[in-house]
């Protein structure tokens, strides 16, 4: 059988349309059904500490509402622990946050907060909530994610993403490919996201360790001239066609 690998559907970016104008619309509980039918294997969201796009009201509804898996992106703060204690996503992932950044900058340093971060995955895993780990593909931080006993790391394909010049993305490549096949060996499940989209996507997609890709903002806007449900098709096939004939 082919290997699949996951794609899971970010929707904060229809939130911060919304906010923009502090109406009511659009809806990323919508865009969320729409792209569960359109065949994402799961929904990403990412409630922020200022709340900048995505709502309490947003998560709740979307645990509701999906039958595939919510993966809820969080800072590991007590509020934030306490709210997905409450929610009961099918995952949650730790991430960094700073109030001023645009987006997320870099992974979450587990070597330096190790005792923290494994009290919040052992919560989180009492109400039966699995944890995945946004780190920057580095081995010191995939073992410390183990030592935290996480289910999976994601790794940060930021840099991959935004590389400079064709060295630098080559060697952003190499990183995350060499952490993808470190983490797979010693049994954690590996995701990887950010930043990627239609061009940049096939190689990650056909690492074989890879179980799933993370994609908001590129899906988001390309949805704005084809709609969400074709945009997600495009991207399915992105990645079904990376797993069948893909470069690395
Ligand atoms: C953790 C990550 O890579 C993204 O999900 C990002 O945090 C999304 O947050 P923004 O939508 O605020 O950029
Ligand atoms: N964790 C990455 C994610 O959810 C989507 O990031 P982006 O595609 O919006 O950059």
């Amino acid at each position: 059988m082919t290997r699949r690998v996951r794609l899971g559907i970010n929707v904060d970016h229809v939130a911060t349309l919304r906010q923009s104008r502090g109406t009511r619309y659009p809806d990323p509980v919508q865009a969320a059904m729409l792209a569960e039918e359109a065949g994402a294997d799961g929904i990403t969201v990412h409630p922020r500490e200022d709340r900048r796009h995505i709502q309490d009201r947003d998560v709740l509804l979307l645990k509701d509402m999906l039958t595939v898996p919510l993966n809820l992106e969080m800072a590991v703060t007590e509020d934030m622990v306490t709210f997905a204690e409450r929610v009961r996503p099918s995952w949650a992932c730790f991430v960094p946050e700073k109030r001023e950044e645009l987006t997320t900058e870099g992974g979450l340093d587990v070597l330096g907060a190790e005792l923290s971060i494994a009290q919040a995955c052992q919560r989180l895993a009492n109400v039966g909530t699995r944890v995945s780990l946004f780190i920057d593909p580095v081995g010191e931080q995939i073992s410390a994610a183990l030592r935290c006993r996480a289910a999976a790391v994601e790794l940060h394909t930021g840099h991959y993403a935004e590389a400079a010049s064709h060295e630098d993305e080559e060697s952003a490549y190499e990183r995350i490919a060499n952490a993808a096949a470190f983490a797979h060996s010693q049994g954690l499940i590996v995701n990887a996201g950010h930043g990627l989209h239609y061009h940049n996507t096939e190689r990650i997609a056909a690492l074989p360790a890879m179980n799933e890709l993370n994609i908001g903002h590129a899906i988001i806007a390309r949805a704005v001239f084809t709609g969400l449900r074709d945009a997600v098709i495009d991207m399915r096939r992105v990645l079904d066609d990376a797993v069948l004939y893909g470069r690395r």
